[in-house]
């Protein structure tokens, strides 16, 4: 055996299935934007509605602990996030097919290689297509601007547009990034095979800093009125 092969990680795995009447954990990473998920669920009581903290690390051993004590049918990343531009606009809302460790690897002299390049991945944890789909359609017959695609989690919130370009060359059809998403997937999916969803309300544009651009009150309306559509689609 290599003594650097990671034997743990190929244990991500997704075999259960989200069914109708299974309880819903949402994770945020701060208290607003709980509160906007919260009034978007009017107080539904298979919904539990819990902060993780801000970055991968806090997501993954606060999501772990709050499995401990209850059993889920489906794990939701929600909160705010930057959209690529192109991609995704400020004010719309981003739904993950794909959560990527965007940043886990190792820098050469040819540029970034991923854990899954080195052979310690996997970096990638893909949502239930279906899931997905349900979630889109509903969002978008309730004239939401909704779009599909990779979410990115970062542990550095991407400050200029030449870092912006290569995360997006490093994962094609990046759409948004956040700093949770990788973290609570990983501790839903592995070993325990909980279904997965990240939805982020857009608040900036991923690239050159400008603090005054981010728009974090409409999107954390914008994820108050999308989470009052979780209630239409997981019944
Ligand atoms: O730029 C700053 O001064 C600054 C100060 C405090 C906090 C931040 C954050 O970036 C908070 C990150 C928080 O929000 C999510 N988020 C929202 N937009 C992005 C983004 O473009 N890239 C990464 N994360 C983003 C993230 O999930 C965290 O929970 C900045």
């Amino acid at each position: 055996m290599d003594l650097l092969t990671n034997e743990k990680n190929p244990n991500i795995t997704n075999p259960r299935k989200w069914e109708p009447g299974m309880r819903v954990l949402v994770l945020t990473a701060v208290s607003a934007e709980r509160e906007a998920v919260l009034r978007g669920l009017r107080g539904d009581r298979r919904f539990d509605v819990l902060i993780v903290g801000v970055g991968p690390v806090s997501a993954a051993v606060n999501t772990a602990k709050a499995l401990v004590t209850n059993d889920y049918g489906l794990v939701v990343s929600a909160g705010i996030g930057g959209g690529f531009p192109g991609k995704a606009e400020v004010g719309s809302l981003v739904v993950a097919n794909e959560i990527v460790a965007a940043d886990l690897g190792v820098e050469t002299s040819e540029g970034f290689s991923s854990l899954d390049e080195l052979g310690f991945g996997p970096t990638r944890i893909q949502v239930d297509a279906s899931l997905v789909n349900s979630v889109v359609e509903a969002l978008t017959a309730a004239k939401f601007p909704v779009e599909i695609g990779p979410v990115l989690t970062v542990s550095t919130v991407t400050g200029t547009a030449e870092s912006a370009a290569e995360l997006a060359a490093r994962v094609p059809g990046a759409t948004a990034e956040a700093m949770e998403g990788y973290g609570v997937a990983f501790a839903a999916t592995n070993d325990l095979g909980i279904p997965i969803l990240e939805l982020r309300a857009i608040s900036n544009l991923v690239g050159p800093r400008d603090r005054a651009a981010w728009r974090i009150k409409e999107a954390l309306d914008i994820l108050e009125s999308a989470s009052s559509v979780l209630l239409e689609v997981l019944p």
